[in-house]
């Protein structure tokens, strides 16, 4: 399957996703620190959730660029909605890409990337155990991207929790992939000495409390010498 070029282009280091943006003045803040990617959690039973039009109020102040001089990605994270849903938040929240957080079929998947063939699509799986990582593999030829979380029987995601990461330890899928689940300033060197992913995802350690962001964390992540380095 063909896919747009301006959307696979990943960047020569780590991408850097931030998750769960909820403040405009924070967005901003956080793009203008290095973030390649920031999300906005739209699930509705999230403590970070918020609206398509509480979304464009954000996207549209957002910076075009990351401070790299890429696309700035603005990401919405859904779990388990319907096409329709993902089609009109993406419009009404000037998305330029889709996370899929639950148990969407590959068939979703394929008709996002027919309905939205601009759109970045990232399928994310929480992993129980090495066999996870097999349930990817038809996904990985229609999405831009995987991005792989802890999973808990709590939430489905911004839950701050790490897992085994010595499962990804060779991971080495057809398409990018993101660790995520649990990272922090202080793990985030741990983590990429032990796997080697495209990029990284981040929510919760970068947070006072959920969807306020600590603007000093997202610093002091951006100052992390693992971050800056060339790809993998
Ligand atoms: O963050 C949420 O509240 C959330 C709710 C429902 C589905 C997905 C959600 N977040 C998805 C993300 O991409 C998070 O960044 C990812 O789970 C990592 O979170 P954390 O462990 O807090 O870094």
């Amino acid at each position: 399957m063909t896919r747009p070029a301006d959307i696979r282009h990943w960047p020569p280091s780590l991408r850097v996703k931030i998750c769960g943006i909820t403040k405009i003045d924070q967005g901003v803040a956080i793009a203008q620190l290095g973030a390649h990617a920031l999300g906005f959690i739209c699930v509705p039973q999230s403590p970070r959730f918020i609206t398509a039009d509480q979304i464009y109020k954000i996207t549209h102040q957002l910076p075009e660029t990351s401070t790299e001089g890429l696309p700035l990605a603005r990401i919405g994270v859904f779990a388990d909605a319907t096409a329709a849903t993902i089609e009109e938040t993406v419009e009404r929240g000037q998305l330029t890409g889709v996370q899929l957080h639950g148990s969407e079929s590959l068939t979703l998947c394929q008709q996002l990337r027919a309905a939205l063939p601009q759109v970045e699509l990232i399928k994310a799986f929480r992993i129980k155990t090495a066999d996870t990582l097999k349930q990817t593999e038809p996904y990985q030829q229609t999405v831009d991207s995987l991005l792989l979380d802890a999973y808990t029987s709590q939430a489905l995601g911004g839950t701050g929790e790490t897992w085994d990461w010595s499962i990804v330890s060779d991971f080495s899928p057809q398409c990018p992939w993101f660790l995520a689940g649990g990272l922090t300033p202080d793990n985030v060197a741990q983590a990429l000495s032990q796997t080697h992913p495209s990029g990284i995802d981040l929510s919760s350690g970068l947070e006072k409390s959920p969807g306020d962001k600590d603007l000093s964390r997202v610093e002091r992540l951006f100052k992390q010498p693992s971050l800056r380095h060339d790809g993998f």
